[in-house]
């Protein structure tokens, strides 16, 4: 059988700190926060304060701010922002093959460190540029930022680049850069140093051949000595990038004395299967629910074009439990955006639909998270004007992503689910059961955060004592309303409390953590008591000195007592280690002969009371059917009132091979042995008597 520990592993964690709202203080630190410096620091510092004027006032010309403040532009200068100057160099390499000019990438790192990025494209064009005279389009696209050929939509479509800034980026933060060029029958050249020109453009002889070179080394004065390319990093980078357009051939090389892992020195990259490939390679040998839903839609007549590839595990993907991997204009989008809620919402709204069509009334549950929670998807989106957050286009926010993916992606997927009516109930069967896991784990939070703000939120059924501080109060727990009825009058309103139970408690030891989350009375028990299950749980937190559980003498009494008991000890085993937990002993038969009356808890104290107090006299016996049966004053007299009655103490057996095996034996699944040993141990688990 499963530990008690790892039965109340799984529960939530609880809400943070929710349950001290009243300790929240406003920060003092503010104040002074402001206040130090002026009384650490007299002297401002930076000179004099009359120094600064207009003069402080700086403007950063040409690629300046690159260097000055690279954050802003490439994120950082840790090793993600290093590999985004290949990004950027290998997206304008992509922008001219998407726009179809260029049909061959190549991809190279040297050993020393220098990377190269080749296309067979256009060719940046290198005559003299209009508004700056002197010089080159080339150096201008070099050295200026916010200079480009996207902006207008006439070079390219749909691009990936977009502000005019990417490569003269690049070129501010390398060390050195050197551009190749090939267009109308010549070679070009142009090299350039933390983005200053070494010299002028050159044309170095005639050629044949198109397109552009750029081959750099990142500059250590800003990413730190020792900076350098990762190549496992940057053949991940090159080969998704290959699947995100399929008419692209992309060949890698690098140095094999760079490579310290599996990465190939040399691959030749296209796929034709485009996503769906690369889905099935990204999944391997994971079982699926479904074959993946797979396509590629272009928008008719205008640029604009979605191609997705998606498929459902119950056992998650290796790493992790679903994942995205979205992209506009082939560049990376890991924080997603309206691409990825387009498609989302495609998904979404075509499972409800399918749902209501096949007589599925649970499908109104779904929402976007249930249909994501077990995806593994790849979207990729072509749209003219992308708009992105930063330079670094992590997240991509036009609204027309949304607009479009979900227009191109629902009429395939409502086909798809059409097509094949038992691949559709299998995956609505699916993520109707997520939908399903999700309310449960929300009801459970409700539960918990009820728990947490027990103070305010106590049970409505607890009678509860008039004493604020737990010292010297009880809980008593019964079963049933009229044995709660009883116990209420019967109690000393200052110290003692009232919790009666109703119904079925589950039975514990069985039953799971979930189970027992949803057990409306052992939630309840558990708020009265003013503290949490499993590892939460602090003997500080009882809202009483001792928990009392008050059941009937009778046979089933015993077994809620015994259910009680089993579920403090998985619950909240120090609870019975503190010796806070004790069992009530009501009795079971009153004895009267005449005016001399006692009672009795079980048939052997009967007997014994018989041969002893009653002897040889003629007596009366009543058996008491329950609590509720007895007067208030009776169960005071003999069950309640400190000054008489006894208690049990709960306590433990020394091993926990006896607990267990005690815990298995009372609350197991086996029914049999569970009713053999109750009756020959009514008072099992029960050992020293106490008060
Ligand atoms: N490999 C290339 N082939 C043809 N033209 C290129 C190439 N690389 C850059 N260019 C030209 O240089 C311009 C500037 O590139 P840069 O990367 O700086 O900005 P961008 O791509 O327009 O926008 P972003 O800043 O979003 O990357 C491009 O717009 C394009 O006109
Ligand atoms: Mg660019």
């Amino acid at each position: 059988m499963t530990s008690p520990a790892s039965l109340f592993d799984d529960l939530p964690e609880p809400a943070p700190k929710a349950d001290k709202p009243e300790l929240k203080v406003q920060a003092p630190a503010a104040p002074e926060a402001v206040a130090a410096p002026v009384e650490t620091h007299p002297a401002p510092t930076g000179g004099a304060a009359n120094a600064y004027s207009a003069s402080s006032i700086e403007v950063l010309e040409g690629l300046e701010p690159v260097r000055k403040r690279p954050g802003m532009y490439i994120g950082g200068t840790d090793e993600r922002a290093l590999h985004h100057l290949f990004a950027e160099v290998l997206d304008n390499a992509m922008d001219e093959a998407v726009a179809r000019h260029a049909k061959l990438i190549t991809v190279d790192l040297d050993a020393e460190g220098f990377l190269s990025v080749r296309d067979d494209g256009r060719g940046i064009p290198v005559d003299p540029h209009p508004k700056h005279p002197g010089k080159s389009a080339l150096e201008v696209v070099m050295t200026v930022l916010h200079s480009g050929g996207k902006f207008s939509g006439k070079a390219y479509e749909t691009s990936g680049g977009l502000h005019g800034v990417g490569v003269s980026v690049v070129n501010a933060l390398s060390e050195r850069l050197d551009v190749t060029v090939w267009r109308d029958g010549h070679e070009w050249r142009q090299s350039f140093s933390r983005g200053h020109p070494l010299g002028p453009i050159e044309q170095v002889g005639t050629s044949r051949k198109k397109g552009t070179l750029i081959r750099f080394r990142p500059d250590e004065e800003i990413f730190g000595h020792g900076a350098a390319f990762k190549p496992a990093r940057l053949y991940r980078m090159t080969r998704s990038k290959a699947y995100l357009f399929r008419g692209v051939e992309i060949r890698w090389t690098c140095a094999p004395e760079r490579i310290t892992d599996a990465t190939p020195a040399e691959a030749t990259l296209h796929f034709p299967g485009g996503l769906a490939d690369a889905l099935a390679e990204r999944i391997g040998e994971i079982d699926t629910v479904t074959p993946a839903f797979a396509g590629r839609v272009e928008k008719k007549g205008e640029a604009g074009a979605v191609e997705w590839a998606v498929t459902w595990s119950p056992i998650g993907f290796g790493d992790a439990d679903s994942f995205v991997s979205s992209y506009c204009n082939t560049v990376p989008t890991p924080d997603g955006g309206t691409h990825e809620a387009g498609f989302r919402s495609a998904l979404v709204k075509g499972l409800k639909a399918y749902g209501e069509m096949s007589g599925e009334k649970r499908a109104g549950l779904i929402t976007a998270e249930d249909v994501i929670a077990n995806a593994g998807a790849m979207v990729s989106v072509f749209i003219r004007n992308p708009e992105f957050q930063g330079q670094t286009k992590d997240r991509l926010s036009s609204p027309e992503g949304q607009r479009l993916t979900e227009q191109l992606v629902r009429d395939p997927f409502d086909h798809w689910l059409t097509e094949s009516p038992k691949q559709a109930s299998t995956l609505l069967g699916f993520v109707i059961d997520r939908a399903e896991d999700r309310l449960r784990r929300r009801k459970d939070k409700e539960v918990q955060r009820a728990a947490a703000t027990r103070k305010l939120r106590l049970p409505g059924k607890l009678s509860d004592c008039s004493r604020q501080a737990a010292q010297g109060t009880e809980l008593f727990i019964v079963e049933g309303d009229s044995a709660g009825g009883s116990a209420k009058q019967a109690r000393d309103r200052t110290t003692q409390a009232i919790l009666p139970l109703r119904g079925k408690i589950l039975n514990v030891a069985s039953a799971t953590a979930d189970k027992l989350r949803q057990n409306v009375e052992l939630t309840d028990l558990m708020l009265a008591l003013g503290v949490q299950a499993g590892s939460r749980f602090s003997v500080d937190d009882l809202r009483y000195e001792r928990i009392v559980i008050m059941t009937d003498a009778t046979w089933t009494g015993r077994h809620i007592a015994a259910l009680l008991i089993t579920f403090f000890y998985r619950a909240m085993p120090d609870l019975i280690r503190q010796g806070r937990l004790f069992m009530a002993l009501p009795p079971l038969y009153r004895i009267s002969a005449g005016p001399l009356s006692d009672y009795a808890r079980d048939d052997a104290h009967r007997d014994e009371l018989l041969a002893t107090t009653f002897k040889g006299k003629k007596v009366e016996i009543g058996r008491f059917k329950g609590l509720g049966e007895m007067m208030a004053a009776q169960l005071k007299e003999t069950t309640m009132d400190p000054k008489k009655r006894t208690l049990a103490r709960v306590t433990l057996p020394e091993s926990e091979d006896e607990i267990m095996d005690l815990v298995e034996r009372l609350m197991g699944r086996k029914a049999e042995a569970r009713f053999d040993f109750i009756q020959q141990n009514a008072r099992f688990a029960v050992a020293e008597l106490d008060v």
